[in-house]
């Protein structure tokens, strides 16, 4: 029986896995296209939802890093962060750990420290309103030269106390994670947590690569992991953190469709795994849709659901005593109450 979407919605969920940027829905695309007098070569915005079609993480990430430049001044990130906030809220989400990509701003000018005061602007109205907190995560991207990384890192000392940790995302493929070994060490010297996208196109290998070398607390996707039987024991023995990303998946084609996605594969044998949106304006779902599409694909009963909330508890950089209060707010979800808090 499917869980009924209105139910799944009230489950309190952490989100770990979600790009601002991806955050971006065409119609605010228009809106500050036309604020900032940029002219588009779309109409309207079914017009360029409808461009929204992939055959890969590149052709994803061309259509992204275009859209991105009507980002442009601290209020349109501040926006941008209290709308996900808002649609997040809705679907149930109570915490989140974002990423942002600042070289994706800093190669046109904006300055990093606008992006963050922007974000954190937008998060801090959406937890004064309802209580949705949040995390940054500064992704370094991995299709660009290393030194620009390093003086990115250099940039965001100065915003040292808004975010928690450091990612590495774009194109993964040609891109190893070992290039950014030094760039992770200094962000480890800062006190900063570490991330990586790693096994979303690429092989287990890249995966062990992003454990071995950037010393990463979580893998972002990791879904190709499960190639490998020896990385799947090690990801197990280790606790290691999947924050996967289904509708993601399925539209960047990094599988065949979501009947064969490994995540199930990945549940039975143990691995920490956790449902995330990624780029949720671009591939059809927030992290609520995410969590519906596997509960039906999967046949995914609440304790099964409850225990993938729970995998993102753990998997937070939060304290403990909020683990402790999201933990028994997911068991009361099970219980069969609503959620006291919402
Ligand atoms: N799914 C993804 N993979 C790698 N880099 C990204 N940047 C935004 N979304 C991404
Ligand atoms: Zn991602």
């Amino acid at each position: 029986m499917p869980v009924p979407t209105s139910r799944l919605r009230e489950l309190p969920k952490v989100e770990l896995h979600v790009h601002i940027e991806g955050t971006l829905e065409p119609e605010l695309v228009l809106e500050l296209a036309r604020d900032a007098g940029i002219a588009l070569p779309y109409r309207d915005a079914d017009t360029l939802r409808g461009r929204y079609v992939f055959a890969d993480l590149q052709s994803f990430l061309d259509i992204y890093y275009e859209n991105l430049g009507v980002l442009r001044r601290r209020h349109d990130f501040a926006r941008l962060a209290y709308q996900y906030a808002s649609r997040a809220h809705a679907g149930g989400v109570v915490h989140a750990e974002v990423f942002f990509d600042p070289q994706a701003h800093r190669s046109r000018g904006v300055a990093v420290a606008d992006v963050v005061a922007g974000l954190v602007e937008g998060f801090d109205r959406a937890f004064g309103e309802f209580g949705f907190t949040t995390e940054l995560i500064a992704c370094f991207l991995r299709d660009r030269p290393v030194a620009e990384a390093l003086e990115t890192l250099d940039e965001l000392t100065a915003c040292r106390a808004a975010i928690v940790g450091v990612g590495l995302d774009s194109a993964e493929v040609g891109h190893p994670a070992s290039l950014f070994t030094e760039v992770f060490a200094r962000a480890a010297d800062l006190g900063l947590r570490r991330v990586a996208h790693a096994g979303e196109e690429g092989g287990p290998d890249s995966v062990r690569a992003a454990i071995d070398h950037l010393g990463v607390e979580r893998v972002d996707h990791g879904i190709r992991s499960v190639d490998d039987p020896d990385l799947v024991a090690e990801l197990v023995a280790r606790q290691m953190p999947l924050t996967v990303c289904p509708l993601s998946n399925v539209r960047l084609q990094a599988v065949a469709d979501l009947a064969v996605h490994p995540l199930p594969d990945l549940i039975a044998a143990g691995v920490l795994v956790t449902i995330n949106s990624d780029d949720p304006a671009y591939f059809g779902g927030y992290a609520d849709d995410n969590f519906a599409v596997v509960a039906d694909a999967f046949a995914l009963d609440d304790p099964a659901l409850a225990a993938l909330a729970d995998n993102s508890v753990t998997a937070s950089f939060l304290p403990d005593a909020r683990k402790a209060e999201l933990r028994s707010r997911i068991a009361a979800w099970l219980a069969g109450g609503r959620d006291p808090v919402r």
